[in-house]
């Protein structure tokens, strides 16, 4: 048996079917791209005759990509083969993927069909798709609830009929692990010819296990695993494939196969298909949350800095995540505020840590994260000077009118003076207000995330702005909380524009100490 688990990648289509609005030709063309770049064997573009659109973007989709095998569904019905078949006729080498359902429940109050109407269907369709390819792959939908008699009659019968993948979909997420790997293996022991196809799943996340059922299928002898991108997909979801390719990558020592993933393509991946999907992946997701590689309790990061394996399984680097990040809160231990001051240039000498530490825990309970730039304000400002807003927001007028123009007027407090300014820009009520603080301050920033979120529901919710700003190759964070969302995105820039501030009051500060 092969060591390679190929990867099937379905997030066009079975992903798509979870999305509110379906995704443009161009989008899906993205998203192929992506998917090929990481190595992903087989994607599955669309299912064509469902309509012209999806048609348009196989289509488009055939001719770009070349390192990945394109594949597209198609129910037992002639013209879904045959509309499927032209889609993908620019692609030099396709896949067609039938699938009709074999479950007592599915044939019968779904199909009304009975089981040799159920297999006259699958075997005739096979073959006419096979008059377009000769990579078939058959799905026995429901196949978890499907009973084994029949699963191995009509997986015998199909693998005779030339299909070379059969796929057993948990199509209801219904499976346990030990469940799914029974079928499999009964599959191996009673059907003759098995070994002449290569055995796949397709699992569904309605009981949270459906990276679970795919590894205990692997274990059985699977060897295509069919899923999604941050596990995207009708209800729950299907299978992550990135959950599924770093379990094979990490226990290599007891699953014993590989792919041939692109691993460092991984969070690229993930990203760029949350995005076009406005699908935001949870911060505590395996693999691409935000909080998969950042230690926040003291006692974790302690241990991180002293050997990170003490609490990472997996390099972040591996999977293209540059950074790990150590949290800073009321949680965090000395070992934590230490590390980002020697990352900063401080010596031991150059602050007393014991205090430093107090004064980061109050600011830590009232601002709950704290940044590097605090802890330098901390060690080095007055009580006083530390807690003044140098800059304040006294006053602002918007004015967006319909031929896309914005016009922005600030009054900015910087000190003991008050400046106004204006600005006009084609694009939008933010950027006219932050060009018109610019006006005022000039820094040469530049924003990198801008983040609004709603606290609450309905028309008076409060927005929350998070942008982070770089500046002179430092990262200043700002927060906004406003019930208007353009003023909640001026007090975000307002708080970054504080935090340089009083950074480069601290470099001024120790400048002038270095002279004495
Ligand atoms: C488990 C899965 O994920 S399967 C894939 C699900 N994806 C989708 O359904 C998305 C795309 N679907 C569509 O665009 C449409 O449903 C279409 C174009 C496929 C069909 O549209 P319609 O012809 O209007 O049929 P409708 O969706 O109402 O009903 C589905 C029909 O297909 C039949 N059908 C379902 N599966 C199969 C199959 N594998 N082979 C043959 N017929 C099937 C149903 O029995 C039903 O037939 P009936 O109308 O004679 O009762
Ligand atoms: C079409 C099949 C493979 C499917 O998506 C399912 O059964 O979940
Ligand atoms: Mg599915």
């Amino acid at each position: 048996m092969s060591s390679k688990v190929i990867i099937f990648d379905t997030t066009l289509r079975d992903g798509e079917q979870a999305l509110q609005a379906s995704l443009s030709v161009k989008e899906k063309l993205q998203i192929a791209l992506s998917l090929e770049k990481c190595g992903i064997d087989i994607i599955e573009v669309g299912f064509p005759i469902s309509s012209p659109g999806d048609f348009k973007s196989v289509q488009t989709i055939s001719k770009k990509i070349k390192n990945s095998k394109i594949c597209s569904l198609a129910r037992c019905v002639e013209k879904d083969i045959e509309v499927a078949g032209d889609a993908m006729s620019s692609s030099d080498f396709f896949r067609i993927h039938i699938f009709l359902a074999t479950s007592t429940l599915h044939m019968e109050s779904k199909l009304r069909k009975n089981f040799n109407e159920i297999i006259d269907m699958s075997v005739s369709s096979v073959k006419k798709a096979l008059r377009y390819t000769d990579d078939v792959e058959f799905s026995c939908e429901d196949a978890s609830r499907t009973t084994m008699d029949n699963l191995c009659r009509i997986v015998e019968k199909l693998i005779k009929s030339g299909v070379k993948t059969i796929n057993i979909p948990d199509t209801v997420g219904y499976a346990i692990p030990n469940e799914l790997s029974n079928i499999i293996k009964n599959l191996f022991e009673r059907v003759p010819n098995i070994h002449k196809s290569i055995i796949s799943v397709h699992c569904h996340n309605d009981l949270g296990m459906a990276v679970g059922n795919s590894i205990s299928a692997i274990q059985a002898g699977a060897r295509q695993i069919e899923g999604t991108i941050n596990g995207m997909g009708e209800r729950a979801g299907n299978t992550a494939l990135e959950e599924i390719i770093m379990a094979i990558k990490v226990r290599e020592d007891i699953l014993g196969v590989s792919t041939n993933i692109v691993h460092k393509e991984i969070y690229r991946t993930s990203q760029i298909i949350s995005q076009i999907c406005n699908m935001p992946i949870p911060a505590n997701k395996a693999i691409v949350g935000s909080n998969a590689f950042s230690h926040s309790s003291g006692i974790h990061q302690d241990g991180v800095l002293k050997n990170r394996k003490n609490y990472e399984i997996m390099e972040p680097n591996t999977i293209g995540v540059k950074e790990v990040k150590l949290n800073l809160t009321s949680r965090s231990g000395r070992a934590a505020v230490k590390y980002y001051m020697d990352k900063m240039g401080y010596k031991d000498h150059d602050y007393d840590i014991d205090e430093l530490y107090s004064a980061f825990l109050k600011l830590a309970d009232k601002k709950g994260q704290v940044f590097d730039y605090d802890l330098e304000a901390l060690a080095f400002f007055s009580k006083k000077q530390e807690n003044a807003e140098y800059f304040y927001l006294k006053f602002f007028s918007v004015q967006s009118i319909s031929n896309g123009l914005s016009t922005a007027s600030v009054k900015l407090k910087c000190g003991k003076k008050v400046y106004t300014e204006s600005s006009t820009t084609s694009n939008g009520p933010v950027d006219a207000i932050y060009q018109a603080l610019n006006k005022i301050i000039n820094f040469p920033i530049t924003l990198q995330k801008f983040q609004l979120v709603a606290k609450g529901k309905g028309k008076d919710a409060l927005g929350q702005v998070d942008i982070l700003v770089k500046y002179e190759n430092r990262q200043f964070h700002g927060i906004g909380l406003a019930t208007d969302i353009i003023e909640s995105s001026a007090q975000a820039m307002i708080d970054v524009l504080n935090n340089i501030w009083k950074s480069q009051q601290v470099n001024k500060k120790l400048k002038n100490l270095k002279k004495y």
